[in-house]
């Protein structure tokens, strides 16, 4: 598995937030003081791979979340968990109305953060519908075989300007 180190900064927390939640022994992505930190990213790709009993990872808001360990003890039941795999469970995990403890329990579990900077969507390319594919591969291939016509073209009106006007 794959993954790549990118030093993230946040602001810092509000006052009482951090009074609230001290620091417990939680992953890389909640941080509460302004200090770069390294955060593993992974793609929806990636973390759509473990969906296993043994190997279950969720992404809740951005957040890449190991609940392996956690199947068990989840009060909603391991299968909810594993259903929320390879995909944003975040509206789920929303509607599920999770308390403020259920909220601190997962800091615990967070393993990094979703790569939104890849993307799985091939880049756009405009051609006209009835265009035979390759066109533009072959365009660029006759250009480069062909390079030297216009290059004759403007030489030999260049030579038959010089010498109309030697004539004159
Ligand atoms: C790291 C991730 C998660 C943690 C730590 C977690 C934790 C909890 C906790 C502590 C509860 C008990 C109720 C509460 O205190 O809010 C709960 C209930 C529940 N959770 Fe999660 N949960 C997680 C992810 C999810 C996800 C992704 C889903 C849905 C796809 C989900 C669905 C539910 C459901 C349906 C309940 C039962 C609610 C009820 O019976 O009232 N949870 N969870």
């Amino acid at each position: 598995m794959s993954a790549s180190l990118t030093p993230i900064y946040e602001e810092a927390a509000p006052k009482s937030r951090t009074r609230d939640l001290p620091l417990m022994g939680e992953g890389t992505c909640h941080r509460t003081k302004k200090m770069p930190t390294l955060t593993k990213l992974y793609t929806m790709q990636e973390a759509s791979q473990h969906n296993t009993k043994d190997n279950c990872w969720v992404v809740i808001d951005g957040k890449v979340y190991d609940v392996s360990t956690y199947l068990d003890d989840h009060p909603g039941g391991d299968d909810v968990l594993l259903a929320a795999t390879g995909r944003d469970a975040t509206e789920d995990f929303e509607e599920a109305g999770h308390s403020k403890t259920a909220r601190e329990e997962m800091r615990a579990l967070c393993i990094g953060e979703l790569d939104t900077t890849s993307s799985d969507i091939p880049e756009l390319e405009i051609f006209p519908e009835n265009q035979p594919p390759g066109y533009p591969k072959k365009l660029a291939n006759l250009t480069k075989r062909y390079w030297a016509v216009p290059v004759a073209v403007v030489g030999i009106s260049v030579v038959v300007g010089v010498l109309y006007l030697r004539k004159k």
